[in-house]
């Protein structure tokens, strides 16, 4: 490609230059885009200009020719049409103060790629960028679904969604990250979007806890299935659509992350089921694993909500070494021994409980002039 053609390609900035950031910067060259990765570390700014080359996160995969990176903020951001963040959701807030300096009075859409809570706050990525960034909530998108970052950078055919307030962003985005095999869905339910990426996690590591054990498949499905009624119920009491949960940000990741030894998560809870402590797993993996961050504020929403949900919490049990990985189930042996209604922990059947909490805010919503109450809005 000449100088010229390359000059006449849309330009797109991605924030974080790991596994994620480098796969998805790979998806939108390959979509027809001009990509400048911003990396921490100058060296491998280098290799990706270089070598187009991440061999540290993505071994033996090669970069398009029009994949960039630079070292510094400014020179990634600079005419980026569009602008993608991939870094550890607990180091998003330091980041954004940085990138607000240089884009605060654009408008360029703000795509977060993360899938984990602020531990402090306990707030989406989506809600961090709003504060931080303070932008329109429609400028800002945000990408999920099945997709483990070494097969998509492997070109292996993969769908994900993407979701925004404004339909029209979620489109623009949506069109841009996109090619011959990466296919990208839209819808405007940020928060189960966000909260399905943010709960799989939470689930995989049970999952993982399983394996290291050495239980077999019955224990993973029960525990998937189940998980999959807690993510909901517990997306739905956050303001989330239930069928998003059914989705490719909910189901669909959750079955390639429970089932994938690619998963950070997965093989984060496969360590601590061997009998490692949540200090030596952190110092074995060199790579994010944003569901260990993310329990203890999700376990802390859903008690607000008044959310049951067993499995994570057996999963804070083990990461705080107060109970025994083999102990792990679908159910809280402390649980009373009252048969329960097999869709949602409260015992109603259908779905009864994500619907219920569903029509309440509703109601609410209609008690308030039409408003969501303050929790739900993103
Ligand atoms: N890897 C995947 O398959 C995948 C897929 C979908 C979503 N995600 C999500 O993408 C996000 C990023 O994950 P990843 O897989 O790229 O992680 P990673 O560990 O591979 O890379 C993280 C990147 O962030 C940088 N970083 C670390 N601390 C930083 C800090 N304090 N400030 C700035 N940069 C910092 C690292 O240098 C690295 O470049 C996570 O939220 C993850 O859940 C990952
Ligand atoms: O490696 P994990 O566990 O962070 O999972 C990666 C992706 O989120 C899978 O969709």
């Amino acid at each position: 490609m000449s100088r010229k053609q390359d000059a006449a390609l849309p330009r797109v900035a991605v924030v974080g230059a790991g596994s994620w950031g480098t796969t998805f910067g790979k998806v939108l060259a390959d979509g027809g885009a001009h990509v400048t990765m911003w990396a921490r570390r100058p060296e491998l700014a280098t290799e990706i200009n270089e070598a187009k080359r991440n061999s540290g996160y993505l071994p033996g995969v090669n970069l398009p020719r029009t994949m960039s990176a630079s070292h510094h903020l400014s020179e990634a951001l600079e005419g980026a049409e569009q602008i993608y963040l991939s870094i550890p959701s607990q180091a998003v807030r330091e980041n954004l103060k940085a990138v607000r300096a240089l884009v605060s009075m654009s408008d360029v859409p703000i795509v977060s790629l993360m899938k984990g809570v602020e531990r402090r706050t306990g707030l989406r990525m989506s809600q961090v960028i709003e504060q931080e960034l303070a932008c329109d909530p429609m400028r800002i998108a945000v990408a999920s679904g099945p997709n483990l970052a070494l097969e998509i950078a492997r070109e292996q055919p993969t769908a994900a969604v993407i979701s925004s307030t404004s339909q029209e962003t979620a489109e623009a985005v949506a069109r841009r990250a996109r090619n011959r095999y990466f296919r990208t869905f839209v819808n405007t339910d940020v928060i189960g979007t966000e909260f399905g990426g943010v709960l799989k996690n939470l689930i995989a590591v049970a999952i993982g806890i399983v394996d290291g054990v050495g239980y077999g498949e019955n224990t993973k499905a029960s525990i998937i299935t189940r998980g999959l009624v807690e993510m909901t119920d517990f997306a739905v009491a956050q303001g989330a659509e239930p069928e998003t949960l059914q989705g490719l940000a909910g189901l669909g990741d959750l079955i390639a992350t429970c089932q994938s030894p690619l998963s950070r998560n997965n093989t984060a809870g496969r360590l601590l089921g061997q009998g490692l402590s949540l200090a030596d797993v952190v110092k074995q993996m060199n790579q994010t694993a944003e569901g260990l961050a993310s329990v203890a504020p999700i376990l802390q929403l859903a008690r607000e909500a008044g959310v049951a949900m067993p499995i994570v919490e057996q999963v804070k049990r083990v990461l705080d070494g107060t109970m025994d990985p083999r102990e792990i189930a679908p159910h809280l042996t402390t649980d009373d021994d009252e048969p329960q209604g097999e869709r949602t922990q409260n015992g109603q059947a259908g779905g009864g409980g994500a619907l219920w909490r569903s029509l309440q805010r509703t109601l609410d919503q209609f008690r308030n002039g039409g408003r969501r109450a303050p929790r739900d809005q993103s």
